[in-house]
């Protein structure tokens, strides 16, 4: 790792036999510098106004990374789709926005890359980082190239839920790096569909999925199972001062919400968010305000404990009434908000709706997960050898 500059930098400074203005290059010269030529990143140019580094497909970012597609765009930057001529084989590289406060979170992002990459004994699930550099002020991150993101296949597929047996095992893998993250004292606190990329991007297409309008799609599933958790942009060490909101909202845990202070058990509670998204095909807190989210808890998950709501920040008391119960439907924005908290069923109904088998075992495991009280939740360990995961079917 380190700081690679540009080799137009480099090769301005290094002294070359200057060829005489009458005297051609040779045949064999004339080719190299031609090809060094084309290997050079393109004149500099002024970024977009969002900070964006403007690319075209086909042209080299530094001469050892050649760009062939955009992958994905996020807050921070673009990550896009490289060949790399030194190790030869595809990269995928982020390059993080121009602005100062996305260029400090990027450099604390490879912080805890490379603290998590040194660790590494190839069981993490956790996306490597294979170089960084600051090119023309945009700090770029270089990945292994992944596949898509189990987001992508939800949407893919017209949002028709993944087969159970899959669910387990993207469950157990996502389990194991979080675990892996806890025990580094790391807290990932963005655990999302949109950050859970597959490794490879084959697929099967299978007969079988109905859309909402009853036509009969291809059901395309993953051909390997195996996926590697990304996006640590967010990630802090547990003895780190905290921002006080973290999480994107449908994941976010109940004690974010309430303004009572954050740990690990955040990031069990998004598994739990993101494991009932998998079998049901839609997000489980499908929400955009505090109030309605809470009241969408209280009809999955029974009534807030009261000690909870006690404790709740001064922000949050306007959610409860007589100090101990929510607000709602009282408080609603809308007649479609109460509606949408109405349509919701109990975790068990929910889960019987949509899987057939391992039931019993898969609410049990989604309760655990899913306790309000961080205290009580199941860390990622215990959830691991929940019985969920050790039924052949
Ligand atoms: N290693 C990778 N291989 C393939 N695609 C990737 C890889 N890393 C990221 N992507 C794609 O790029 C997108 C953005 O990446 P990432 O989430 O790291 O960016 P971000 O700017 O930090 O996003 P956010 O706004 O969620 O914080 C991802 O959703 C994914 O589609």
């Amino acid at each position: 790792m380190g700081i690679e500059t540009e080799e137009v930098e480099k090769t301005r400074t290094r002294k070359r036999p200057r060829l005489g203005w009458d005297v051609a290059p040779s045949g064999l010269e004339a080719h190299q510098t031609l090809a060094k030529a084309r290997r050079s990143s393109p004149p500099k140019r002024g970024d977009d106004h969002d900070g964006h580094y403007v690319f075209n497909l086909g042209e080299n970012l530094t001469p050892r990374y050649k760009i062939l597609s955009k992958m994905g765009e996020g807050t921070f930057g673009r990550v896009l789709e490289c060949w790399d001529r030194q190790t030869r084989e595809y990269v995928a590289i982020k390059i993080v926005r121009s602005i100062r406060k996305y260029h400090d979170a990027a450099m604390i992002e490879i912080d805890i890359l490379q603290h998590l990459a040194k660790n590494e004994k190839g069981t993490s699930g956790c996306v490597q980082i294979r170089n960084w550099f600051d090119f023309r002020n945009h700090i770029c991150i270089v990945f292994e190239k992944l596949g898509p993101s189990l987001f992508d296949f939800l949407k893919r597929n017209k949002y028709s839920p993944f087969p159970v047996g899959l669910v387990r095992e993207f469950g157990h893998q996502l389990l194991e790096s979080v675990a892996y993250m806890h025990d580094l004292h790391l807290i990932h606190t963005d655990l999302k569909p949109e950050n859970i990329l597959l490794v490879s991007s084959e697929c099967v297409k299978l007969p079988g999925c109905k859309s909402s309008s009853d036509e009969t799609h291809l059901w395309c599933l993953p051909k390997s199972s195996a996926i590697k958790l990304i996006d640590f942009g967010s990630t802090a060490f547990d003895n780190q001062n905290h921002s006080s909101i973290v999480s994107t909202r449908h994941y976010r845990a109940p004690e974010i919400i309430l303004g009572l202070g954050w740990s690990y058990p955040c990031d069990l509670w998004s598994v739990g968010c993101i494991l009932i998204e998998l079998c049901t095909g839609g997000a489980l807190f499908q929400t955009h305000e505090n109030l309605e989210h809470l009241a969408m808890m209280e009809r999955v998950l029974g009534p807030l404990p009261e000690h909870m709501i006690r404790r709740a920040s001064r922000g949050s008391e306007k959610y409860f009434r007589s100090g101990s119960r929510l607000n709602w439907p009282e408080g609603a924005v809308s007649r479609e908000s109460i509606r949408a908290v109405k349509k919701l069923d109990r975790l068990k109904n929910m889960v019987s709706q949509h899987v057939e088998s391992s039931r019993y075992f898969l609410a049990d495991l989604l309760e655990g997960l899913l306790k309000y009280d961080p205290s009580e939740r199941l860390t990622a360990r215990q959830a691991l050898n929940h019985p969920f995961f050790s039924e052949s079917k």
